[in-house]
């Protein structure tokens, strides 16, 4: 069975909602791991409009697991990335409006630039994962710009409206798995996926790590709703 990697972006998410100290994301990381995470994933993006390059200069002393740093292939990124040197990188596309990442990098269309990005991280061993659509031009590129990795974007999977369409992403990323692996590529996953919808994508041959956030940061919040109630009554009774 695949590891899990948790994204703990919308814990930072909360924090900046106030740009105050609370919740941070670097105390949210010790808590994953004790819940068994077996890597922590934080999105480093150009707007900042959720991780801040000072959680992952925190988190790069404090994780015990292994770090890994989603981050767009812009020069700005890449120095920070060769400065902190997460365990590993993956590299995804990013838009400023977007609410959050909407599809696949297109290797294809960059292949020169995505070779220079990946030689540099990997020449500092820094490990590349390409996030990707299930495509099979996209895995190609992918083992030519020699990326370790693949993460196969799981968004369209996790946003099927009904049975057969779910199945049918399902086969796709089970056949982009397939011909990853046949390439030489190992094989990550992740985007919108939920405790209702994981089970599947688990069983895919060869998944090595999936990376989950939003479900987890969720249901967090929920499950953990009622004792944090039942503590400020104890604190505005001055008993904390
Ligand atoms: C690349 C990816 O799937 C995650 O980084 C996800 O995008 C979480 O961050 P956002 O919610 O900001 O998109
Ligand atoms: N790369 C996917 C990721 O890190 C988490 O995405 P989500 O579970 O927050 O949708």
């Amino acid at each position: 069975m695949p590891t899990l990697g948790v994204n703990i972006d919308h814990i930072a998410t909360i924090r900046q909602a106030r740009r105050t100290v609370e919740p941070d994301p670097v105390a949210a990381a010790v808590l994953a791991e004790l819940g068994g995470a077996d890597g922590i994933t934080v999105h480093l993006r150009e707007d900042r409009r959720h991780i801040q390059e000072r959680d992952v200069r925190l988190l790069r002393e404090t994780v015990r697991t292994h770090l890994n740093l989603e981050m767009a292939a812009t020069d700005q990124m890449v120095a920070i990335a060769l400065d902190i040197k997460p365990d590993y990188v993956t590299l995804v596309p990013e838009k400023r409006e977007e609410v959050t990442t909407e599809g696949g990098l297109d290797i294809v269309g960059q292949l020169d630039r995505m070779n220079e990005v990946v030689d540099k991280l990997q020449s500092a061993d820094i490990p590349v994962s390409l996030f990707i659509d299930a495509d099979n031009s996209q895995i190609e590129a992918s083992v030519k710009v020699k990326a370790k990795f693949i993460e196969l974007h799981t968004g369209r999977y996790a946003e099927a409206h009904n049975e057969a369409s779910r199945q049918k992403e399902l086969d796709i990323l089970a056949q982009g798995a397939k011909q990853a692996i046949a390439s030489g590529l190992r094989i990550n996953a992740g985007h919108g996926l939920t405790y209702w919808n994981v089970y599947p994508v688990a069983c895919i041959p060869g998944m090595e790590e999936l990376n989950i956030g939003h479900t987890i940061v969720s249901r967090a919040a929920l499950v953990g709703l009622e004792r944090a109630v039942r503590e400020m009554k104890q604190a505005i009774r001055g008993e904390v």
